[in-house]
């Protein structure tokens, strides 16, 4: 299985706080990769060094083959803007333009056009296509989420980062937006990276990385949401040495 982004004995300090010690791994084309773990395990720091949004000190991390970390800023930017997806908890999107223009805005910026055919196929997937020329304050949580899905999807990233895309969301409309992401991998192919509290949404995923003390303790293969939650229950009553 070729790799999308790999990291290479990636470190990262926040000033006494070893937030990634020393992590190697691949995240493999195509698949649907969950990231668990104690709260301050470094799941977000992950995250955000493999989506090439943080430095790390030192280790390399290759997207698309490029090492980010050899890169300028400029440079990192337009390699972050055709590789990857960047779904937040919050939603992320501007309040007071419409939702087609939240999605469409960040590869405006870059100079380059929406595929309209493509939008199309996303909008409606996620069901969004009465909502286009809605402000984000006039749809319900989910719909914002999905929203924010979309305009990560648009400029066919070849992986998507999620930071706890469901947190924020009622279980009706988590539902959702799991099906949806399980969708993108299952049908279109899409490599999704997903941190998650949630042994139920983790269970959704074909893998799942087990972190704690800036590392990755484990790697589960298509765990059920009880054999996570018992393995994280665990990780609270153990310290890891
Ligand atoms: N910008 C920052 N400045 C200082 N310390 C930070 C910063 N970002 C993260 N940290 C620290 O690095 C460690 C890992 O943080 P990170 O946010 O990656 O953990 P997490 O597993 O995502 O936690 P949570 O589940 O609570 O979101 C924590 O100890 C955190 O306090």
């Amino acid at each position: 299985m070729s790799a999308v982004v790999s990291l290479e004995r990636v470190r990262k300090t926040y000033g006494e706080v070893t937030a990634l010690d020393h992590v190697s791994l691949d995240f493999p084309r195509g698949r649907f990769v969950a990231v668990m773990g104690p709260s301050g395990s470094g799941k977000t720091t992950l995250l955000q060094c493999a989506a090439g949004l943080e430095p790390p000190d030192s280790g390399q991390v290759l997207i698309g083959g490029a090492d980010v970390t050899r890169l300028s800023e400029t440079k990192r930017t337009e390699l972050r803007r055709k590789h990857i997806g960047f779904v937040f908890q919050s939603y992320n999107l501007l309040p007071t333009v419409s939702i087609e223009d939240n999605i469409t805005l960040p590869l405006r910026l870059a100079g380059r056009r929406p595929d309209r055919a493509w939008l199309d196929e996303l909008v409606g997937r996620m069901g969004l296509r009465e909502r286009l020329r809605h402000r984000p304050a006039e749809l319900s949580g989910g719909q914002q989420q999905r929203a924010a899905i979309v305009r990560a999807l648009v400029a066919r990233p070849d992986v998507v980062f999620a930071d706890e895309p469901t947190g924020a969301l009622d279980l009706r409309n988590a539902i959702r937006v799991l099906d949806v992401l399980r969708g993108l991998v299952d049908e279109l192919g899409q490599t999704v990276v997903m941190v998650t509290h949630d042994p139920a949404a983790a269970a959704r995923a074909h893998d799942t990385l087990v972190m704690a003390d800036g590392k990755v303790i484990d790697t589960l293969a298509a765990p059920t949401a009880d054999e996570l939650a018992v393995r994280l229950a665990h990780l609270a009553a153990e310290p890891v040495a």
